[in-house]
This record gives C-alpha cells, sequence and structure tokens, in this order.
C-alpha cells in the first residue's frame, strides 16, 4: 500500500500507517526519546475546516493536561497549525473494537471485560471529578495495553461543563436526553458506560437499529433485559447498575464512581477511594485556576469561567446526523 503523503514532524521518524480516522492520519513513529508512539496528523481538510481543527487542537490540549492511568497518555503535541501533531501511547493491539472483531463471538472473557470496564469507570471518574464530559466512550475510543489494562482516547469532543462545549456523540451510546437536543453532562457519560457494560458482558449492544432514526426510538423508548438473564455469571450488583446507568432519566444514573467500585468487587478487590489532590498551578495571568492531580499522577488544569451566551447556544445545538449516507460509527461534529 503507498503511504498517504504526510508532513514530517522534526524530532519524529515515521513508520507505518496504524489507521485513518475523521480527524486524522495515525503513523507509528520513533519519538525524540527513541520511544515508539502513535502520532496523530491531523488531514489538510481537518486544518482547513475550522470547526476539525478546534476538535483536533481540543484533543491536544486535553491529552497533554490529563494525568491518569485511563486516560491515554499524551507524550507531546502541538495544537495548531500546519505542523499540528499528538504523539500518544502505542496501542499495538490497535482499539478494541478491532481487538473484539478478532476474538471469537466477539467477546472477553468475563474477568477482562470487568477489568476493562473498571478502567474505563475509573477514567470517567476522574474526568467528572474535574468537571469534564468526555461524550465518546465507545469501543473505539478505548485502547487495551498488553495487561489488559484499558485506556480511554479521543477527547476531541471532551469539554469542561462549565466552560461549555459542543454537543455530539455516537448513536449506538448517545444518552436519550442528547437525542433529545439537551446538554450532555457526567450522566450522559454514565449511559455511553451503560452500553459497554451490555456490549462487553453480553456480547451485543442492547440497541440497534439501521439508521439514526431507529437508534433514537430505541434509546427514547425501549429497556434492555436485566444483564444477568443475559448473562448470568454476572452479579446482581453489576447487572442493577448497568441497568440503572440506562435509566432514561440522567438524574436516576448512578455516579461513574459506584460503578467502578461494583466492577472492583466482582473481580474480588477491595474498591479503594481515588484520591485527587488540590494545588496551585498557574497557567495564564489574572485567572483563577484549579489544579488536580489525580493519586496517579501530575496535573490537570482547569479555568473555571461562567458560561457564556454562545456557550449555551452551543450546548443546547444538537447537530443529528440523519442523512442518506448515515454511518453509524462515524462521530456527529
Ligand atoms: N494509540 C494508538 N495505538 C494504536 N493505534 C492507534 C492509536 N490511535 C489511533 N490508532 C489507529 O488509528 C485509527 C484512527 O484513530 P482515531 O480514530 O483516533 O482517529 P481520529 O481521526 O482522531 O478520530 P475520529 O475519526 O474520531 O475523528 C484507529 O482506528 C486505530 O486503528
Amino acid at each position: 500500500m503507498t503511504e498517504p503523503k504526510t508532513q514530517a514532524i522534526a524530532g519524529y521518524t515515521l513508520h507505518r500507517t496504524l489507521g485513518r480516522g475523521n480527524t486524522s492520519l495515525v503513523r507509528l513513529a520513533m519519538d525524540p526519546d527513541g520511544r515508539q508512539v502513535a502520532l496523530k496528523l491531523p488531514h489538510e481538510e481537518t486544518l482547513r475546516v475550522q470547526d476539525a481543527a478546534e476538535r483536533f487542537g481540543n484533543e491536544v490540549r486535553l491529552t497533554m493536561q490529563f494525568r491518569h492511568p485511563h486516560v491515554i497518555r499524551g507524550y507531546a503535541g502541538t495544537a495548531f497549525g500546519p505542523g499540528a501533531f499528538l504523539a500518544i501511547q502505542y496501542y499495538p493491539d490497535g482499539p478494541l473494537n478491532e481487538q473484539l472483531a478478532r476474538l471469537p463471538g466477539r467477546t472477553l472473557p468475563l474477568s477482562a471485560a470487568l477489568r476493562v470496564l473498571a478502567d474505563l469507570a475509573s477514567a470517567l471518574a476522574y474526568l467528572h471529578h474535574l468537571g469534564a464530559v468526555h461524550q465518546d466512550l465507545k469501543t473505539h475510543n478505548v485502547y487495551v495495553d498488553e495487561h489488559g489494562r484499558a485506556s480511554l482516547g479521543d477527547l476531541g469532543n471532551t469539554y469542561f461543563v462549565a466552560q461549555g462545549g459542543r454537543v455530539s456523540g455516537s448513536p449506538y451510546y448517545m444518552a436519550p436526553e442528547i437525542y433529545h437536543g439537551e446538554s450532555s453532562s457526567s450522566a450522559s457519560d454514565v449511559y455511553s458506560l451503560g452500553i459497554l457494560m451490555y456490549e462487553l458482558l453480553s456480547g451485543d449492544r442492547p440497541y440497534q437499529g439501521n439508521s439514526y432514526d431507529e437508534l433514537m426510538v430505541a434509546h427514547m423508548t425501549r429497556f434492555p433485559a436485566p444483564l444477568i438473564h443475559l448473562n448470568p455469571t454476572v452479579s446482581r450488583q453489576v447487572s442493577r447498575l448497568a441497568e440503572q446507568a440506562l435509566s432514561k432519566r440522567p438524574g436516576e444514573r448512578p455516579r461513574a464512581d459506584a460503578i467502578r467500585r461494583a466492577l472492583l468487587s466482582d473481580l474480588g478487590e477491595t474498591p479503594q477511594d481515588e484520591v485527587y489532590e488540590k494545588s496551585g498551578v498557574d497557567t495564564a495571568p489574572g485567572v483563577e485556576k484549579v489544579t488536580l492531580v489525580g493519586r496517579h499522577g501530575p496535573a490537570q488544569t482547569r479555568t473555571p469561567r461562567p458560561p457564556t451566551e454562545s456557550d449555551s447556544k452551543a450546548e443546547s445545538k444538537p447537530t443529528p446526523e440523519r442523512s442518506g449516507n448515515w454511518n453509524p460509527f462515524k462521530r456527529r461534529k
């Protein structure tokens, strides 16, 4: 296969193409420290279209800021301009959807599935603690290493609730309130986690459909069978939490941390509190900063500011994808 022409990034030796998404081309590369990395290079089109360029910039900025063992590790990046790139941890097995496609029956063994879900619940609990919403939890954005430990990637649509952001999601995983055109919240991430719990623990996503509209109806009006009926090896507690995560009303869903605890209990572990410390690192003059350091590593900085009128417009503006060439895996931009 001929490799597409790609912009050279100083200090990086480019190797084979790992994949191509809507936003970027991803190349295996050697970084200046001699480490193998996945190098995300925005498409020319991404850099030309303001909205897409901003999403790439957002992904670079947040990936470099967040530090958590289950949020994909960013090594270096440039958010904007012709030299834009993001170097992240390389996962030889690719994203979880590709891993599942290679497995018989598309299913992980129970303990492996519980571990992946517990790691993702931990990642969400961390983001939610910081006041952020991921908005795009799905198998395509999950990477699992050789020890079976999972990381949540693709922070392009992640935003801090206090700052506002564009509502988005993927139709198989998207909460009813997003279909209704309401704002996303930590509860909509928990809904996506509930979908993933069904998917990984029963072998199927709970809601199916051949179009955006069919999926919308399913998410809004149907209720899946209890998870324990689909997989009797799952505990009652995990089954109940998965059902509650899929509540139509966001307020009735559990928190990500409660799900993490239940999953760890199923693994025979005693869940520990995840501790986030406060510290004060200034990144810009004249702006209040809150820096939260996870027990797992250094700094995440957020800049609270009151939502503006344009934020609330953006938050309340869903962008349903109803065109003829509907693609269930393509994120709604
Ligand atoms: N860290 C990684 N390790 C290994 N392969 C990766 C990694 N990141 C991305 N890839 C490969 O590159 C492909 C494209 O990556 P990704 O989906 O993140 O692209 P994107 O354009 O940024 O996303 P989107 O399509 O959501 O805009 C993935 O499907 C995967 O095959």
